[in-house]
């Protein structure tokens, strides 16, 4: 039987597609592939583990912190900090970035931003939970890296990737050359290459939306939904709901069966929920180097600008056909949110 190439194996070996390339990259994801191990070997035994529950403190989003996000969050600080290829780590449950002042890291010339655990509202429940990661070059030359080099679009990221602790855990990455997936072998410890070469059908038939929110949502976005629920068999609407309340599940199951994940503005999220730095672009440079779409229902989410690192956005994202039928909606019946309202000033129709 031919065993399947590992992570390891395959990172070495598609560093070829990047001639200067002088190996820091494929160790930063060797670095990130075996923080996952650990927080996986959490996960999966979570309930005979005093790591189920609250933590007793909040992040700056005002959210409470559960005890799994501060075990992820300090294993993936520890593998990249250890690693010495990263030099600032942007994190949803750090207020600040964290600069790696250390000799391994003097030299180093990458910028993580991560979501150590995404779903947390799903960990006490054994609903599939998930890490998400993006990776940028810092733009600065000499001296300590900062900010400015914190704050780049979605665009300029070198990879992003998501770690989904489902029924089997997988890894998926991209460094901007297609979309592949690994799962975890855990008779060797190893992630093997088990989706190469992921795309997105164009077309799907499942839309994934909290429409617990419905009536806090834009028009554009009730018009979506009702046209999702028509009954129409030449479109084989109507379509099917499915929404986890994990974001990397969900898209997960997108990429893989097609289909629309959306997380507009609300009443109570006027800016969106999801944040831009460390959700919205890694999961759009996924997804679009999959062949979807990725927009906040008027722009590409990686063209948006990044001014703060626990910025939100809306998010439209998954299957291209899905994807543009909702921002025409958006376009038509709200088309009061322009950028502008972005910026906090919200009328929502
Ligand atoms: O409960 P809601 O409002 O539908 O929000 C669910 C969304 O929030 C999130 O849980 C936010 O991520 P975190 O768990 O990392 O904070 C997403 O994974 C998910 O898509
Ligand atoms: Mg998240
Ligand atoms: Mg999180």
């Amino acid at each position: 039987m031919l065993i399947a190439k590992t992570l390891g194996q395959f990172i070495i070996e598609k560093q070829a597609d990047f001639p200067y390339a002088k190996g820091e990259l494929s160790r930063l994801l060797r670095d990130i592939g075996i923080a996952a191990k650990i927080v996986n070997r959490e996960v999966n035994k979570a309930g005979l583990m005093d790591i189920l529950g609250e933590a007793g403190s909040t992040n700056i989003q005002g959210e409470s912190q559960k005890k799994l996000d501060i075990f992820a969050n300090e294993q993936f600080i520890s593998a990249l900090q250890s690693g010495g290829e990263c030099c600032i780590v942007v994190s949803e449950e750090n207020d600040e970035y964290i600069y790696i002042d250390s000799e391994i890291s003097k030299n180093a010339k990458y910028i993580v931003a991560i979501d150590p655990l995404d779903g947390s509202s799903n960990i006490d429940v054994n609903v599939s939970v998930g890490t998400i990661f993006s990776i940028y070059r810092r733009k600065s030359t000499n001296g300590k890296a900062t900010l400015d080099d914190v704050l780049q679009k979605g665009v300029d990221q070198v990879a992003a990737g998501y770690v989904i602790y489902g029924s089997s855990t997988m890894l998926v990455y991209t460094t901007g050359k297609g979309v592949n997936g690994f799962t975890l072998d855990p008779s060797i410890g190893e992630f093997c290459l088990s989706h190469p070469n992921m795309t997105i059908p164009e077309d799907g038939f499942i839309y994934s939306i909290n429409e617990g929110y419905y009536t806090h949502f834009p028009d554009g976005v009730k018009k979506y939904i009702k046209y999702c629920q028509v009954e129409d068999t030449t479109t084989r609407r109507p379509y099917t709901s499915r929404y986890t309340g994990s974001m990397v599940a969900d898209l997960h199951r997108n990429m893989i069966k097609g289909g629309i994940f959306i997380y507009p503005i609300t009443a109570s999220a006027p800016n969106g929920k999801l944040r831009l730095v460390y959700e919205c672009n890694p999961m759009a440079f996924i997804i679009e180097q999959a062949g979807g779409l990725a927009s906040n229902g008027y722009e590409r989410i990686l063209e948006l600008d990044v001014t703060e690192l626990h910025q939100r956005s809306a998010i439209f994202i998954g299957s291209a056909n899905m994807v543009k039928r909702a921002e025409e909606m958006m376009k038509s019946f709200s088309p009061q949110i322009t950028k502008k309202s972005f910026e906090g000033v919200v009328n929502i129709q």
